[in-house]
């Protein structure tokens, strides 16, 4: 479980996390949604300790990232791709990271192959297309077997193939009980997977649910994401009644 709770983030003068709450459930896909520049890595560094918080609690399964003994057993991560030396081999990259957390190197195998990357174990990683350095991403997130999967913008950038193979697999790591939270600006992509929804803009919540909750009278979570943000500038809203967090 992940529990954000009026969660600030400033830098100076300008604030672009703004008193941000919601929480993010087992056995469901929770995607955080909104344009780019909304607040989403913000959140998430934060959430991954990588960041502080000016005020506000980012907390997995009761306590903060940075006072977990061995994260990567509770919580797996990616921000910003696989975030591996080039130079190195799959099957080495993983192996380090996973030393790094006393983890079994026999995981790495299985990591491998549950991502579907044993054939290029032993592929230098700089010669991975997008999609198969996504895939090494997530496998270094799954090394630790977490109940928690924190995944940024893993589609960004992939081909048709690549989004449905997350998609799907998103779906898989939900079913079999883990908190998958998953930041992306691909609003129709991500109401395809999410069973709940969280849609920020301007570092604020805008609209929190189950995506059908989210979606209300509106045709698509897209369109709901419009109509509230149209009413928030002061433009025409469309009729949407829409939800407030
Ligand atoms: N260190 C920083 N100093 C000043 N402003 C920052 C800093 N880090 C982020 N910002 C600003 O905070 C805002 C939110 O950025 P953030 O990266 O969290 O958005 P995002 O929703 O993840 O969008 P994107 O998908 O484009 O990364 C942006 O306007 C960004 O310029």
């Amino acid at each position: 479980m992940i529990e954000i709770s009026h969660l600030v983030k400033r830098h100076r003068a300008r604030t672009v996390v703004d008193d941000v709450s919601f929480t993010a459930r087992p056995g469901r896909v929770t995607g955080f949604l909104g344009p780019n520049g909304a607040g989403k890595s913000s959140t998430l560094r934060i959430l991954l300790g990588l960041d502080r918080a000016t005020s506000g609690t980012a907390l997995v399964d009761g306590v903060p990232y940075r006072s977990l003994d061995r994260p990567l057993w509770t919580v797996g991560a990616m921000l910003d791709g696989p975030g591996a030396n080039p130079g190195r081999t799959a099957r080495s990259h993983l192996t380090w990271v996973a030393q790094s957390n006393a983890i079994p190197r026999r995981r790495v195998d299985e990591v491998l192959d549950l991502v579907g990357l044993r054939d290029a174990a032993r592929t230098r990683i700089g010669r991975f297309s997008l999609g198969m350095g996504q895939r090494l991403g997530i496998a270094a997130a799954l090394l630790g077997d977490p109940e928690v999967l924190v995944l940024d913008e893993p589609t960004n950038g992939l081909d048709p193939e690549g989004i449905r193979w997350i998609r799907l697999f998103l779906r898989t790591l939900a079913d079999e009980g883990r908190t998958v939270l998953v930041s992306s600006h691909l609003m129709a992509e991500m109401e395809k997977t999410a069973d709940d929804v969280v849609i920020i803009a301007g570092g604020r919540v805008v609209a929190a649910g189950s995506a059908a909750e989210v979606r209300g009278e509106h045709d698509s979570v897209e369109e709901a994401f419009f109509a509230l943000t149209d009413e928030r500038h002061g433009r025409p809203a469309g009729g949407s009644e829409g939800i407030a967090p």
